[in-house]
């Protein structure tokens, strides 16, 4: 079982930091299909330098590290008490190494377990088969896209497509919506997978399963696999884009699978998978524990850079401007939505804990003209007791809603980064107050990882790991301006327009 053990730490490890194959080839196509320069293609050229990043840094390329997800097979009589056992190790090694976040939160105290261990965590099923090897597939699905998925009980009423009924067309029309209220919130572009039928549970259980299945494989159903060709071709028309920041990919993958319903309930159920699709599998000598061969690695993929420099150089282009704090008004009402902002200087880490925690209390650090960064990262101490970030992306702005717009007056804050935007009320108060709101490319851990320079400290650690206050001396660190302080939002106005765009679908295609 050490041997068992250590394939898993090695399977965990290859997860959180190798983005696989097929995933790659999906978002080196969806870069050539930008065009050089728009925040779309910026965006993408980021993100392939993060996923280069992660794979020579031995790091995560999302501080997200998600839900680890086991999906086993083991021949008829393998001791699966111990194969538990040994993975239950492996996780917490691997949250020791920093390849994963500690991830595990008690829902009832909030207190973060601290190594990825817990009553439901890591989630682990079993199953056996005849063959006399074992399998273990692995997913790390973050919780920002976790939360876009969506579960549809036909038939219903869906906005911009009108009805849908217990049908291939009603099916058609959930997938489509689903992708369309995700907008950039989950890390777009993204890749689904698609469950037909079953109950609520186990709806949810087949849509996860289809991400295990290779983005280029081709469906067995003919009706499925030209529903899936249809999504990816319609979907890709909604102009949501990269980030939500507009553009010509939103879907990377779609899968659909389908399993028998009762009479009285047509669920359609999607998984909603970020960019950052990590997904790894292993095959197992049982009697060794060794790792015969990897699942989703047969090829070596490079992630495209070679339009890094010419959409660099469009965006110096742009107008860049520098901030550090203290940030005046006066600087914030300069900026517009499309700005690329340069950070130098002090940021603090807040996310949902502290967001509500600054409602009813006072802040220990002045934060005057200061800079709030929505990220939960990965630390790691070292034996001196300095902090080191191993990975430090942002986190979806829009659960801080409730907060952000009186938080920011109370305590004077200036600047809010984040990813996926923020709502009306956030607008309201950019403009009376003049804040702004800036868009940190989501997933990109590694990337922003190495525009800080030191930790300069740390409060709240009683909120945990990625919900504490980080105090963070950055260089370079590049943002979009996508809410200003004269009301204007990019996210609103992509919302906008791709709703319109979805209601050319409503007509019917699957007969
Ligand atoms: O928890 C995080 O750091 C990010 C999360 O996955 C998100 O997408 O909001
Ligand atoms: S931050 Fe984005 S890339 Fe990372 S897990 Fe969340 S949705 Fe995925």
């Amino acid at each position: 079982m050490e041997k068992f053990k250590e394939s898993m730490l090695q399977l965990i490890t290859e997860t959180s930091t190798y983005l696989p194959p097929d995933v790659r080839v999906a978002i080196n196509a969806a870069k050539l299909k930008e065009d050089a320069g728009t925040r779309s293609a910026l965006s993408l050229s980021t993100i392939a330098r993060n996923i280069q990043m992660a794979e020579e840094n031995v790091s995560p390329i999302c501080q997200d590290t998600g839900m680890p997800t086991f999906e086993i097979k083991t021949p008829v009589g393998a001791n699966q008490i111990e194969m538990k056992k040994a993975i239950h190790e492996a996780i917490a090694e691997a949250t020791k190494q920093g390849k994963l976040r500690s991830n595990s939160v008690d829902s009832l105290t909030g207190v973060n377990s601290g190594n990825n261990l817990g009553p439901g965590t890591p989630v682990i099923h079993f199953e056996q088969w005849e063959k006399d090897e074992i399998e273990v597939k692995l997913i790390l699905k973050g919780g920002g896209c976790e939360n876009k998925n969506i579960q549809y009980s036909l038939p219903t009423e869906l906005e911009g497509l009108g009805k849908a009924g217990r049908d291939l067309d009603g099916v058609r029309k959930c997938i489509l919506h689903a992708v369309y209220q995700a907008q950039g919130q989950g890390c777009s572009a993204g890749f689904i997978g698609v469950g037909i039928g079953g109950d609520r549970t186990s709806g949810y259980a087949l849509a996860k399963h289809q991400l295990f299945r290779r983005v280029d494989d081709v469906n067995p159903i003919p009706e499925l696999a030209q529903l899936e060709d249809y999504i990816m071709e319609a979907a890709n028309k909604l102009g949501i884009g990269t980030m939500g920041f507009g553009g010509n990919t939103t879907l990377l993958g779609c899968k659909i699978g389908v399993e028998n319903r009762l009479p009285a309930s047509f669920f359609v159920s999607v998984a909603y998978n970020c960019w950052a699709f990590r997904r790894q599998g292993v095959t197992i000598d049982p009697v060794t524990g060794e790792i015969k061969q990897y699942l989703y690695k047969d090829q070596e993929v490079a992630m495209d850079l070679s339009t890094a420099a010419a959409a660099e150089e469009k965006q110096e282009a742009r107008n860049e401007i520098v901030l550090e704090a203290p940030i005046t008004e006066e600087q914030i009402r300069s900026l517009k939505v499309g700005d690329v902002v340069i950070i130098n200087g002090l940021m603090h880490t807040g996310r949902d804990a502290l967001h509500k925690y600054l409602m009813d209390n006072d802040c220990v650090t002045d934060l005057n003209g200061g800079i709030i960064y929505h990220c939960g990262p990965v630390m790691l101490k070292d034996e001196a007791g300095e902090w080191h970030v191993k990975a430090a992306g942002p986190t979806t702005s829009i659960r801080e809603e409730p907060y952000q717009g009186e938080i920011m007056k109370k305590f004077g804050i200036r600047v809010v980064i984040g990813k996926g935007g923020m709502g009306p009320k956030t607008l309201q108060a950019l403009k009376e107050h003049g804040g702004v709101y800036l868009n940190a490319i989501g997933g990109a851990a590694q990337y922003y990882a190495d525009c800080i320079e030191k930790v300069e400290g740390v409060d709240y650690m009683e909120f945990g790991i990625p919900e504490a206050m980080w105090h963070l001396r950055v260089k370079g660190f590049a943002a979009i301006v996508t809410m200003d302080s004269h009301g204007n939002s990019l996210h609103a106005d992509v919302s906008k327009s791709s709703l319109e765009k979805l209601a050319q679908f409503a007509e019917p295609v699957f007969k």
